[in-house]
């Protein structure tokens, strides 16, 4: 059987115990994998270690026990094959739009020309509509510019896999929507693979393929990869008219209310395989044929 482009296998994290205190496992035994150009967001509780899982993805933070791959080859460090966004957009402030975006193509592509590296900036720049804005410093943006400029310059080096850790989480809900819209719109263009982390069940029905559920912790496993039954193109404004809807909806949320926790006490689903988390794909029940009138 063929691998999948990403694969996760018995990720397991230990953080030490503070002032002699006993280590914590925040996780253990996750597996997971997913497909070359699937949009995968993953939701749990606070502290359940999606932002660890993250930077183990990103190369940027190490597990305890267990391996990561992406297109066969074993995640060991950061590399540009792999664009990370931040819910802190980590531009630096004294380089313009343009200057912050150029600085990660030109790492990418060395022997690119200034204008090859400046064609490629403006592009990316102009697909999140900051083409106005190329010349203008950090401190001259609005909160959603700034995370802008993060999105185009993790889509600029045109990364194997984008991770984004709450992009929008510091975002008033206008701007939010409208960044996911050009999100939605981006990824669709560019079949960009994505592993999002979010809290917010609307962003992860609108934008993703797949929803990876994790229980509470200490020792998180995943819960349960819910397939998003919704079809693209999806827009905001009648998604919530689909019949789909508020059953994968509501999944979610009896998910985070309800059977997160119950998961943490232990009680798992009956054959329950952390190998294999069950795959779920909430939808309306079928329509029962109209009965007959006269
Ligand atoms: N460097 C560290 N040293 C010790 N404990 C840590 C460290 N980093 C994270 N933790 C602990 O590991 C657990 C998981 O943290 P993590 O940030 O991955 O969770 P999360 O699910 O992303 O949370 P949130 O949704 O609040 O961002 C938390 O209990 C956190 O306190």
């Amino acid at each position: 059987m063929s691998q999948p482009f990403l694969k996760v296998e018995g990720l397991k994290k230990v953080f030490p115990g503070v002032g002699g205190g006993a280590d914590v496992t925040v996780f253990e035994n996750i597996h997971f994998g997913f497909e070359k150009g699937e949009f995968v967001c993953i939701i749990g509780h606070s502290g359940c270690g999606k932002s660890t899982i993250l930077n183990v993805l990103a190369g940027l933070d190490s597990a305890t026990a267990g391996n990561v791959f992406m297109n066969g080859r074993e995640v060991s460090g950061p590399s540009l094959d792999r664009g990370v966004v931040f819910q802190s957009h980590a531009l630096m402030p004294w380089l313009t739009v343009i200057e912050n975006v150029a600085f990660a193509v030109s790492s990418r592509w060395p022997d690119w020309s200034r204008g090859k590296v400046q064609t490629q900036c403006e592009k990316y720049l102009d697909l999140v509509g900051l083409g106005h804005a190329l010349h203008k410093k950090p401190h001259q943006l609005s909160g959603g510019m700034k995370q802008r400029v993060g999105i185009a310059r993790a889509f600029s080096i045109e990364p194997k896999m984008l991770l984004m850790d709450e992009p929008f989480g510091a975002l008033d809900a206008l701007t939010r929507g409208v960044i996911q819209d050009e999100l939605v719109r981006i990824c669709s263009a560019t079949q960009q693979t994505v592993f999002m982390i979010t809290h917010d069940v609307d962003e992860a029905i609108l934008l993703a393929d797949k929803i990876v559920l994790m229980s509470n912790g200490p020792e998180a496993k995943i819960a349960e990869i819910v397939e998003n039954p919704l079809a693209r193109p999806r827009l905001r404004s009648i998604i919530h008219h689909e019949p789909d809807f508020y059953p994968l909806r509501n999944h979610l949320v009896d998910f985070l209310v309800t059977r997160s926790k119950r998961i943490a006490e232990g009680h798992l689903p009956e054959g329950y395989d952390p190998m294999h988390p069950p795959l779920v794909r909430p939808t309306a029940p079928a329509e029962s044929p109209m009965a007959e009138v006269g």
